[in-house]
């Protein structure tokens, strides 16, 4: 049975991952990329669907016991889950090596620590996520499953039998043996991938992670925090792309066996956006160049086409379906791949992609004449086009609406762009896009903002409020001082708090559709929890922003990983894991905290 979410560990070679629970049992991994296949889909369904477990031989009917402590090795991607035993302990490391070309592999080393235990591997591989059984067979002493166009291979120096569809190793280590089991992933019509070294692999594994951390520039007082939100935006980076997910995962529901199930498998331009200013402000240049690049490529001659997500290599067919044989993770249906929100029109995508080309000149990436050119051509697009309604940040599901968070970033994106025109590097209609500033500024001032309730709205002329409008200040279309900034955080702190003190994007409507079109609730947003942080802490309430970032650092899992929202109800996380959005926040409110110097001790 699937484990909580924040019972999964996640590990990856920067090109795919795979989630693996307490118990040692690898529930997610698609290969060979992100938004591949799942061979091994247990994580929605049940052991039928694929999984391989990895840890101290148990009897038929009992649970397989969870790990006594488990931890990543430094800061690295290589997990190290330990089991204490009636026989002895006993240590598994997990690690994916980074690769180039080459096959796609999970590496799996047992090492005995104390005593004699006893050991037994599980593996059950279902292609097509769960769907299809392969057909397993032994090639000398290898034993490949292989189902059309994928083949997966078996190395290991343990001895391996099959039974019931699964493929099984039973072995003893004492103190000091290391038995090690790996899979590759290759081509079916291929040669076979070569001979894994894994202990080689371990070594260059954490070389690579190493040498990885050095490069950051933070040194404050949420080191262990922002590092592991760093490696963990790393590992969502499709490395020979420089295309970024969401989240490695698809249809971790929203709800607890509700059906706000969304395959984040892809990249949306706000999300990567913003992981690449994160990795800007802390020292990583080379991944944002590599984004920068992938974004030129993925709109390539067509921006007025500009879609909101793309593939990972900016594919940009990305169509919605239902996976009807997966049973969805603790029965929340349907699961889903592809994603339909990718065919939405989103205005304020054009202000981040623009934040952050601004953002990558700002700490000293050389300016790139395409990427000015793009900047240029977005912004004619959106001088059409910024005064229409649209499905806005949340991608909702219901009407289209004149969403006020929109209207900001769509100011953010004109004004950066004057900024530019403004330095030189660029000619363009500085005049008409002041003016086209100042008339998206009074707009969102006249229509967007209640002034009955010192707030602004959701969308013009409604009662509803919404956390995006957190980003007011942030973004610098008005101070912090400013009377209605501060009404709003207010209101947002009031009317959108859950009983614990995190905050919700937006109210939803139970058993109705609300705004988004959907039935059902969500838990609190984690990136709107932390954007009322930063908020507090610009309005002056430093100390409030401080227990409140300290109180959604305590929500992370034991290996620091979060997922999109938290259930106050359930107390648990919910959503797609670990998520880009809530780490990038994370990060971005530990340096601001750290900048004003509000933290304990
Ligand atoms: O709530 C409905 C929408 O939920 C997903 O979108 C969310 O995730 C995106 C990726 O992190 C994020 O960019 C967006 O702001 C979030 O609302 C889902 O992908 C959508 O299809 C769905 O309509």
């Amino acid at each position: 049975m699937a484990g909580r979410i924040e019972d999964y560990a996640l590990i990856g070679d920067m090109q795919t991952a795979a989630l693996i629970n307490r118990d040692g049992s690898a529930d997610w991994l698609c290969l060979p990329r992100f938004d591949s296949h799942a061979v091994f889909a247990g994580l929605l369904g049940t052991e039928e669907h694929g999984f391989w477990r990895l840890g101290p031989a148990h009897g038929k009917d009992v649970a397989p016991p969870p790990a006594t402590r488990r931890r990543y090795r430094g800061d690295s991607l290589i997990l190290e889950s330990e089991w204490d035993t009636a026989r002895g302990t006993v240590r598994v490391t997990d690690f994916m090596p980074p690769r180039g070309e080459s096959s796609p592999q999970l590496v799996r080393i047992v090492e005995g620590v104390s005593g004699r235990v006893p050991m037994r591997s599980a593996l059950r591989m279902r292609f097509s996520f769960g769907w299809v059984v392969p057909w397993v067979h032994r090639v000398e002493d290898r034993t490949v499953a292989v189902s059309g166009p994928d083949s997966v291979w078996l190395d290991t120096d343990a001895e391996t039998y099959g039974r019931d569809l699964t493929t099984y190793s039973d072995f003893t280590v004492g103190p000091g043996e290391r038995v090690s089991l790996t899979i590759s992933w290759q081509p079916s019509h291929k040669e076979p991938p070569p001979h894994p070294e894994p202990e080689a692999e371990l070594a260059s594994t954490e070389a690579f992670w190493r040498e990885w951390v050095g490069h950051c520039t933070y040194h404050g007082p949420y080191r262990e925090a922002v590092v592991r939100s760093l490696i963990t935006l790393k590992a969502l980076t499709y490395a020979p792309t420089g295309g970024i997910v969401a989240a490695p995962t698809t249809s971790l529901p929203e709800e607890i066996g509700g059906s706000r199930n969304w395959d984040y498998r892809f990249t949306w331009l706000r999300d990567a956006a913003i992981t690449l200013s994160s990795l800007l402000r802390t020292g990583y240049h080379e991944e944002a160049r590599a984004w920068r690049e992938w974004l030129l490529r993925a709109v390539a001659g067509d921006p007025q086409n500009l879609q909101i997500m793309y593939g990972i290599a900016g594919e940009r067919e990305l169509a919605e379906a239902e996976l009807s044989w997966l049973p969805g993770y603790e029965g929340s249906q349907p699961v889903r791949i592809g994603n339909g929100a990718a065919g939405q029109l989103q205005l304020d995508v054009y202000g981040e992609v623009t934040e952050a080309l601004h953002l990558a000149h700002m700490t000293g990436l050389a300016r790139n004449d395409h990427a000015n050119l793009l900047q240029l051509k977005l912004i004619r697009y959106l001088e059409e086009h910024w005064d229409e309604p649209d499905e806005g940040i949340w991608e909702v599901r219901g009407p289209r609406r004149q969403f006020v968070h929109s209207k900001v970033m769509a100011w953010v994106a004109v004004d950066r762009t004057v900024k530019l025109i403004e330095s030189g590097e660029v000619d363009g209609p500085l005049e008409r896009w002041r003016e086209l500033r100042d008339e998206i500024h009074r707009t969102v001032c006249e229509h967007g903002y209640d002034k009955e309730r010192n707030t602004f709205t959701q969308s013009y002329g409604s009662k509803e409020l919404d956390a995006s409008l957190l980003l007011i200040p942030q973004m610098g279309f008005l101070p912090p001082d400013d009377k209605r900034v501060i009404g709003t955080v207010e209101a947002i702190q009031r009317e959108l708090s859950t009983e614990d003190g995190f905050i919700l994007r937006y109210p939803t409507a139970g058993d109705e559709a609300g705004v988004d079109g959907l039935e059902g609730d969500e838990g609190a947003f984690l990136a709107c929890s932390f954007w009322l942080a930063d908020d507090l802490a610009m309005i002056g309430r430093v100390e409030d922003a401080r227990k409140l970032f300290e109180k959604l650092l305590a929500l992370r899992n034991d290996l620091g990983l979060l997922a999109e929202e938290w259930d106050p109800r359930l107390q648990r996380m919910v959503g797609n894991f670990p998520q880009a959005f809530s780490h990038v926040p994370l990060i971005d409110t530990a340096l601001r905290l750290t900048a004003s110097g509000a933290y304990a001790g």
